[in-house]
């Protein structure tokens, strides 16, 4: 356990209405120092809301949100964030180099440019006008400029979309050195490998709600599956019917099954047809918990109504 003064994010209780729609109802959440912590959930969760509240861009109806112990809307708590919002306005005449000058003189102690650039994969990009880069592009400037004030903590909401698989891991790659620094990042997204492979604490959000929190592993072994993956003329709207079989998906020529039950399933699938083959099988990851989670939170929805 982390001590308490090692928190410099938290949302405590907190809960945002818009009109008749309960957006975030009773929210906790806490942030670590140097920590990544992914928060996750399928549309509509809640992701945005509650970053939109430790930014200080929205106000609770109810609890608390803290940065540093302080009101997110004071200057001295947002001087000592960095942010990559889905949606950013930037002004499209000025050269990458100038808006990452002037993102950063906002900050007591900002990162040298090019610092800031090598971080971001963006050395090249300093002499063209922000307007013509690539949506790709654009997103690694947007990067820089989280970073460039050498913010404490960093907010990411969903960085990578839009970017290709190369860009993408060299931003992996970023935040782990941001990380290591002792930078604490909070990531939204909807990719689920990026938290398993980046985050040290993952909170999943389901209809403003936390539905589960805790590291990859410990969120993987709340949802005891396995993956088999194979080639087989079984029927799979048949399979799904076999007790303990979680999900029947295709995938290609392949099947991909998720079951609490694997040593059943599999010897019924092996009796069942001869000509199975390509067989994998492989302890689920947290997509499949991901998947679980949401799913058992619809399931009680379904039959609350
Ligand atoms: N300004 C707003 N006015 C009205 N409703 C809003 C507003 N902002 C968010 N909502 C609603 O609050 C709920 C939570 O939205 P939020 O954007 O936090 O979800 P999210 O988990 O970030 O979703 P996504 O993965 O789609 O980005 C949604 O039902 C959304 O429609």
């Amino acid at each position: 356990m982390k001590p308490t003064n090692d928190v410099v994010a938290r949302l405590s209780g907190a809960v945002k209405r818009y009109g008749n729609l309960t957006a975030l109802d009773g929210v906790d959440l806490v942030l670590h120092r140097g920590e990544l912590l992914a928060v996750l959930g399928p549309n509509g969760a809640g992701k945005s809301t509650s970053i939109s509240l430790l930014l200080g861009l929205i106000r609770p109806d109810g609890g608390r949100a803290e940065l540093f112990g302080l009101d997110p809307q004071q200057i001295d708590a947002r001087r000592r964030i960095g942010v990559m919002l889905q949606s950013a306005m930037l002004p499209l005449t000025l050269r990458v180099g100038e808006l990452l000058r002037l993102v950063a003189s906002y900050y007591p102690n900002p990162r040298p440019l090019i610092e800031s650039a090598k971080l971001a994969g963006i050395g090249d990009l300093l002499q063209r006008p922000y307007g013509k880069l690539s949506g790709g592009q654009q997103r690694r400037v947007q990067f820089a400029l989280a970073l460039c004030g050498r913010p404490e903590i960093v907010f990411l909401d969903e960085p990578t979309v839009g970017m290709d698989i190369d860009a993408r891991q060299k931003l992996w790659a970023a935040m782990l050195a941001l990380v290591a620094d002792g930078c604490s990042v909070v990531l939204t997204t909807h990719y689920l490998e990026e938290a398993e492979s980046l985050a040290q604490r993952v909170v999943v959000l389901g209809k403003g709600r936390v539905l589960s929190e805790g590291s990859v592993d410990a969120l993987r072994a709340q949802v005891p599956l396995t993956r088999i993956r194979c080639v087989t003329d079984l029927d799979p709207a048949v399979i799904a019917t076999w007790p303990q079989v979680a999900s029947v998906e295709h995938d290609g020529s392949h099947m991909r099954i998720s079951t609490s039950a694997a040593e059943n399933v599999l010897r019924r699938m092996l009796e069942a047809d001869a000509s199975l083959r390509e067989l994998e099988v492989q302890r689920a990851g947290l997509a499949e918990a991901f998947t679980e989670l949401t799913r058992e939170e619809n399931a009680v929805e379904q039959e609350a109504a």
